[in-house]
């Protein structure tokens, strides 16, 4: 899976990308992430990306010549890149869409703004438009950040072998279980005895049961399209809670 990202703030990204899981996966070569530094695509002497707005208000707009010169540069390899505008206004990153990118198996060519945003006619560029929330960044490079780290877990080797993406519980659609480790009690609070009860099948139902109370407390809207199974253990659960 490759990533590019344009920025004015390569460190940013850079720096991310020496730690963990990615860091790991960009070492192993299982993934890569190209990141352009999108001053190196000016013309001008003061490597100037930013312009006042027409109209006129508050604040710097990002020229479109700086982007569109990268754009050129990196396309001209012709291979197939989805090109996505990181952006309150986007379609709303989530774990499926994460999934969708990855399938996909196109270089991801990831455009991230600054100040007030980048002049409108970068849509003509982009064939997409994301959003990792209801929330303004001072940049798009942590959204950028986001997307990578998420579907660079999806990669099989990534997360070393004896954990996987398809564990990971949002994979399920759920929220996650408890996780414990030593000591085995703290100030009081000890770890629950199942769990130290090498019982892999209970304690795989027990995980299975509090990541179902989790959802149904937290995001009761993830409890959809429920398994037989799982259905019977959220019936339980709720004659537990309403005893
Ligand atoms: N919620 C998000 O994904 C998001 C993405 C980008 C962003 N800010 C940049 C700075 C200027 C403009 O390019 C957009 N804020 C929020």
């Amino acid at each position: 899976m490759k990533f590019e990202v344009l920025t004015i703030f390569p460190e940013v990204i850079e720096c991310y990308l020496k730690h963990g899981v990615v860091g790991r996966a960009l070492n192993k070569g299982i993934a890569e992430v190209k990141v352009y530094n999108l001053r190196d695509f000016t013309t001008d002497r003061h490597r100037k990306v930013d312009d006042y707005p027409y109209g006129g208000g508050a604040g710097m707009v990002m020229q479109i010549e700086p982007f569109y010169n990268a754009l050129r540069h990196i396309k001209s390899d012709g291979i197939p890149r989805k090109v996505i505008l990181l952006s309150p206004q986007g379609r709303r990153f989530s774990q499926r869409i994460a999934k969708e990118f990855y399938k996909e198996e196109k270089t991801l060519t990831l455009i991230c703004g600054r100040y007030e945003g980048i002049d409108e006619r970068i849509k003509a560029f982009v064939d997409e438009e994301i959003s990792i929330g209801d929330y303004v960044l001072s940049g798009g490079e942590l959204a950028a950040l986001v997307i990578i780290d998420s579907v660079v877990r999806l990669i099989p080797g990534a997360l070393g072998d004896e954990l996987s993406a398809e564990e990971d519980s949002f994979m399920k659609g759920f929220l996650d279980y408890p996780h414990y480790t030593r000591p085995e009690e703290f100030e009081g609070m000890r770890v629950p005895d199942i769990l130290l009860s090498g019982d892999h099948k209970k304690i795989a139902l027990w995980r299975k049961k509090e990541a179902l109370r989790n959802t149904l407390k937290n995001r009761p809207d993830l409890l959809k399209n429920l398994s037989a199974e799982d259905m019977k253990i959220l019936k339980e659960l709720c004659s537990e809670i309403n005893k």
